[in-house]
């Protein structure tokens, strides 16, 4: 068959792993949770923010405690009344999935290159001991918009490139209202994040791609993990669920509300706010029955910006935490592959 043209493992997309029904070694976790029922945890509650509510000068006073209280406990929460419609955000949904539906050959032409993360691919292998997650990934830069690599665009479904470009064009305008509602809530002024965090800030889509897996008993679709931005958004599979936090030690699973955008705090918005807001740890669990596909998109801050805990935020009761640090992401990656949290890396 055709598969015997992919020498090894890694070469060979999650999607072909699947339909073979062969789950390799590299997969396998092995640390104290392997063998643990990892869907078995129990739904977590993940409070509900209203965006219009955050924007109305009359009305939110007690929305800005809501998300005061959300990102400084569990780090993460449910985006509703965010300006777009269900039926837009299915429209984003069935872009990608059409797109992962295509025939191998077809999504080859996407194919990421050595040395590079944008691109078609599977799990970025990053060191000989790493486990590989089960999943398959579309990663593109979107913004901003002159370093958008566009060969890495799918150009079928038809209206792939055209539903990004609307779909992140609204998350530009929501990121800029949540740092500025974050930092509301936290009583500063109201453009203490967005000033470090730039006007030509980066953003990144992260396409999903989760197979039906064998063994869901000893394979997470993507490992437990902090986000190196500032601030993620993830439209959630509608009907399959997959996604847990970790939160006072205890794994739970994140609820799916189709209409909503699930936003959690990345390790960038937790130095800038002195460790207030927490970027929370979070994994995604296979299941044997059905695929699930998920779109992440990442505010990151310039690369090049230097940023540091917001000087409100320390005092002699809460001393500074983080040092100032620039090109996070870079940092992220390396200590990644040591096997560490990224965001220690940071600590005074
Ligand atoms: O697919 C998901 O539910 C989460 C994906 C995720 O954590 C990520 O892309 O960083
Ligand atoms: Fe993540």
């Amino acid at each position: 068959m055709a598969e015997s043209l992919f020498h090894t493992q890694v070469s060979k997309s999650v999607q072909q792993l699947a339909l073979n029904g062969e789950v390799p070694e590299g997969y396998i976790q092995k640390g104290s949770d392997g063998g643990v029922k990892y869907a078995s945890a129990p739904f977590m509650e993940i409070p509900l923010v209203d965006i219009g509510l955050l924007t109305s000068p009359s009305a939110s006073r007690e929305e800005l405690e809501k998300l005061r209280s959300a990102l400084s406990s569990g780090g993460c929460f449910q985006a509703i009344n965010h300006g777009m419609t269900e039926t837009f955000l299915d429209k984003v949904r069935e872009a990608s999935k059409q797109f992962f539906a295509l025939p191998v050959e077809e999504k080859q032409k996407y194919n990421r290159q050595v040395g590079s993360i944008e691109g078609y691919g599977n799990d970025m292998v990053l060191s000989e001991h790493q486990i590989l997650d089960w999943t398959d990934r579309l990663y593109l830069t979107v913004s901003p918009e002159e370093e958008r690599k566009l060969k890495f665009w799918p150009e079928n479904p038809e209206d792939f490139r055209r539903t990004l470009h609307e779909y992140t064009s609204k998350l530009h305008l929501l990121i800029e209202v949540l740092l500025e509602a974050m930092a509301r809530s936290l009583n500063l002024e109201e453009n203490c994040f967005l000033n470090q965090y730039g006007e030509q800030s980066l953003m990144t889509a992260r396409f999903n791609f989760y197979p039906p897996c064998p063994r869901p008993d000893l394979v997470l679709g993507v490992k437990p993990h902090a986000d190196g931005s500032a601030i993620t958004i993830l439209l959630q599979d509608k009907e399959v669920e997959g996604l847990q936090f970790l939160k006072d030690n205890q794994w739970g699973r994140a609820p799916i509300i189709p209409q909503a955008l699930l936003i959690n705090v990345g390790d960038q918005l937790e130095i800038m706010t002195n460790g207030i807001f927490k970027s929370p740890l979070h994994r995604v669990v296979t299941n044997s029955e059905r695929e699930r596909i998920t779109v992440a998109v990442f505010g990151i801050p310039k690369p090049d910006r230097e940023i540091e805990p917001a000087q409100g935020l320390v005092d002699d009761t809460r001393p500074r935490l983080y040092k100032k640090v620039k090109n996070y992401v870079d940092l992220y990656f390396k200590y990644y592959q040591l096997g560490k949290r990224p965001i220690e890396a940071a600590l005074i």
